[in-house]
């Protein structure tokens, strides 16, 4: 839970690089108020893959809108490298699940040279550099010269990744980004953005209703409740890797994280029952 005050290591107290600090955020329309997330508190640390796992409409992606800075919390406050986030900024960058994210009219090396020539103050020569070497990083080097459009979704993405990396963000936001491929590339780019984080340690934080992309993807875990979003747990599951599926060790861990998830449902059916049997 955030405490924003860091954590003892051998190196001295490290200080988290984002802090959810008691955040409660509301869409408000004209006939309703929801309630999306409610007095969610969490630290991320430098180089983490932080994931926000919970059911669908708990509010995983609401979180990610608000650290990006799209959306002001009603209670509480985010703070990244000590700045309280109040807008959005390049210093936070997104991928998201949608495959039309890149810019049609653009190629796949402008779709990565475009941010970096309006945010970045680099010569048109260093941000393609740059760009290049992100591209490469995903293995699209060969697809530089290519249209979205004659892309699979999966190389879609992973552009959309480079694209983003290439800002040197803080913190990478991705919001189930591959959640629209099929099984077989899903698979491949959870490995490959594990293997790419190998290379650069970025921090990311990561959405997911998946218990297994969870596990495979991210080094700690929070687990969210229904609607309204409240935690439930941080679990830590760095040292768990792709090479443990199947193993028993894997399976306790998918278990512990499928029996939180799921407890309010066992208790609701057992209230349920109590009640229905008088
Ligand atoms: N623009 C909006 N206006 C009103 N309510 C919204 C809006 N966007 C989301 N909500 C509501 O806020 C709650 C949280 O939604 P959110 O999309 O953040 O959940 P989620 O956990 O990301 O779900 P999923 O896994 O299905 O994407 C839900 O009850 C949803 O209906």
């Amino acid at each position: 839970m955030a405490s924003g005050t860091g954590v003892d290591t051998p190196q001295g107290n490290v200080k988290p690089l984002l802090t959810v600090d008691n955040v409660t955020l509301q869409y408000k329309t004209a006939q309703h108020l929801v309630t999306a997330t409610w007095k969610v508190g969490f630290d991320v640390y430098q180089a983490e893959r932080f994931v926000l796992l919970g059911p669908s409409g708990c509010g995983k992606s609401t979180l990610l809108k608000s650290i990006a800075g799209f959306m002001k919390p009603v209670g509480g406050a985010m703070r990244l490298s000590g700045r309280t986030i109040d807008r959005p900024g390049p210093d936070r960058m997104m991928v998201f699940q949608e495959f039309d994210q890149l810019l049609p009219w653009r190629t796949v090396l402008g779709n990565v040279l475009f941010p970096l020539l309006r945010n970045k103050n680099m010569t048109r020569a260093q941000a393609t550099d740059h760009a290049r070497s992100l591209l490469a990083k995903v293995n699209l080097s060969r697809f530089e010269n290519v249209y979205p459009h004659m892309l699979s979704g999966g190389m879609k993405q992973r552009v959309a990744i480079a694209r983003a990396l290439a800002m040197e963000p803080e913190v990478l936001l991705m919001d189930e980004p591959f959640a629209a491929l099929d099984a077989l590339t899903r698979r491949k780019m959870q490995e490959e953005l594990v293997q790419l984080w190998n290379d650069v340690r970025f921090t990311v934080i990561f959405v997911t209703h998946s218990i297994e992309e969870a596990l495979l993807v991210g080094s700690r875990i929070l687990v969210m409740s229904p609607h309204p979003g409240q935690v439930k747990a941080e679990i830590d599951v760095e040292d768990l890797t792709f090479a443990d599926m199947g193993t028993p060790r894997f399976e306790q861990v998918h278990r512990r994280v499928h029996d939180l998830l799921f407890a309010d449902r066992v208790e609701e059916a057992a209230l349920t029952k109590e009640i229905a049997h008088g």
